[in-house]
């Protein structure tokens, strides 16, 4: 790691981080009953899955985990090489559901923003909460994360990568300066 690089988050950091966000969505939705997650390609599917698994741990239900690629939706998808990170898996019907889209940092939310066009032209779901890792600030759009990890203010030309193992285990969160 570089002299211009700081861990923000480590391993066990994150870990304790999404026991917490996972204990304030089952809070804020009484359980997990009509809960569905979704993650962001490419790394909000990670932690979306890591967030089901402490579901389970914690409430003992199976909840849904799909997946969105928010690509064609980017409000600059004209504007250079579009590159896909994946495919949209969203198995299951999304109509009625409280929607848990999970992504790793939001910063000016137009993931977000794409995110959630993407799900309303597949359902109607009875609500979207989102979920992040860090918000670093410097919102663009009208957007909040409802359960944050770990809020970290940042310069504009900073940079903050979480980095995963091969088994899509997160390592850790680092902010990267120019
Ligand atoms: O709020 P925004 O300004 O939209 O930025 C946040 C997005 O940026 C990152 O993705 P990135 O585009 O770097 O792709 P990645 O998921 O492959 O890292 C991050 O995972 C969020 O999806
Ligand atoms: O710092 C940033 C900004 C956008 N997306 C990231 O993953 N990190």
């Amino acid at each position: 790691m570089g002299s211009k690089e700081k861990v923000i988050l480590d391993k066990q950091g994150i870990d304790r981080a999404v026991t917490r966000i996972t204990h304030e969505i089952l809070e804020k939705n009484k359980g997990c009953d009509d809960l569905v997650l979704i993650g962001i390609r490419s790394g909000g599917d990670h932690l979306a899955a890591l967030l089901r698994e402490r579901m389970k741990e914690i409430e003992g239900g199976q909840v849904p985990h799909g997946a969105v690629d928010v690509t064609m939706y980017r409000d600059d998808v004209g504007q250079g090489a579009v590159r896909p990170l994946g495919k949209t898996e969203i198995p299951f019907a999304l109509d009625n559901r409280h929607v848990i889209l999970v992504d790793e940092v939001i910063y000016t939310g137009r993931t977000i923003r794409a995110a959630m066009d993407a799900l309303m032209d597949i359902g109607r779901p009875s609500s979207i909460q989102l979920a992040v890792l860090v918000d670093r600030g410097h919102r663009e759009l009208p957007i909040r994360a409802d359960y944050v990890g770990r809020n970290v203010p940042s310069a504009r030309d900073e940079n903050i990568q979480v980095f995963f193992d091969e088994a899509h285990q997160p390592l850790e969160v680092r902010l990267i300066k120019p």
